[in-house]
């Protein structure tokens, strides 16, 4: 069975249509890209498949049932979202941030025990955080930033993750690091990932599946091998795209 799913589902923005109709089925195992032009409606799709938003038409199932239905809390335990942009909404330490993560898991008015703790700092060491811990978030570059916030969801630990832009603000190392880290939780029972990535060539290392989003609402999506196509993807963005290929690794540019 599918663990996350989308049925003819159709989001729109206003009068517009950003995606109509579209079928999908994410795996255990899998690593989809959506991939898309600016504007293209990405964001607002992953917000769709989480459950945030009430989609225009059809719906998204987790686990078989409509996602709606499922309480908030059950919900983060089984899927989180790396949001494009996050605000805490309060100030806190690097510590406190990743061990928000930690909430869906607590027994209700319950706070933060040593286990809770332990899963924090292990989720920033992953993220090569663990020496601010205590730093204020407020004082953070922008790649600590999101490493922080990738921390508070790898600390949350659960088997599906929706990632939106997850390399924002990354230098080259930590792109292809935290890319790999993410990517590599699929391996685990049960899990699956859906990025949204701009970068193609990064999006084709890692993806199994792909979801590409076109100017006119139309989509196409399946196997990667299928999907990442220069001519696809000139639809996509626009503009020609250039395939090479060295040390068996494939790199996508745009002409
Ligand atoms: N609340 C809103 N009111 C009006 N337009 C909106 C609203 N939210 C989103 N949009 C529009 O919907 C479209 C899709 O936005 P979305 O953020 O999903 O695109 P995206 O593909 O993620 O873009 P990007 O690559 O720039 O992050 C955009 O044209 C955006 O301006």
């Amino acid at each position: 069975m599918a663990r996350l799913e989308a049925r003819a589902l159709t989001v729109a923005v206003g009068d517009r249509v950003l995606c109509r109709d579209l079928d999908i089925a994410i795996g255990e195992g899998e690593n989809w890209a959506i991939l898309g032009a600016n504007g293209s409606g990405k964001t607002t799709l992953l917000h769709a498949l989480a459950g945030l938003r009430r989609p225009e038409g059809g719906e998204v199932l987790l686990d078989g049932a409509p996602i709606a239905q499922c309480p908030p809390r059950e919900r983060a335990r089984r899927l989180g979202v790396l949001f494009q942009d996050y605000d805490a909404g309060f100030p806190a330490t690097v510590l406190e941030l990743a061990l928000t993560g930690r909430h869906p898991h607590l027994a209700r008015f319950a706070f933060e025990g040593a286990e809770d703790r332990a899963a924090a700092e292990r989720a920033l060491a992953a993220v090569g955080l663990d020496a601010l811990a205590e730093r204020s978030i407020a004082t953070l570059s922008g790649g600590e930033r999101r490493r922080a916030e990738i921390a508070a969801l790898l600390a949350q630990d659960p088997p599906i993750c929706l990632l939106d832009e997850p390399t924002n603000h990354l230098d080259l190392r930590h792109q292809g690091e935290i890319l790999r880290l993410l990517a590599d939780r699929s391996n685990r029972p049960s899990h699956a990932n859906v990025f949204v990535l701009h970068d193609v060539t990064a999006a084709a290392r890692i993806a199994s599946h792909a979801l590409l989003l076109f100017a006119d609402s139309a989509h196409r999506s399946g196997p990667a091998a299928e999907l990442f196509d220069p001519a696809l993807l000139e639809r996509v963005y626009g503009c020609p795209f250039e395939r090479m290929v060295a040390d068996g690794r494939r790199f996508y540019f745009a002409r």
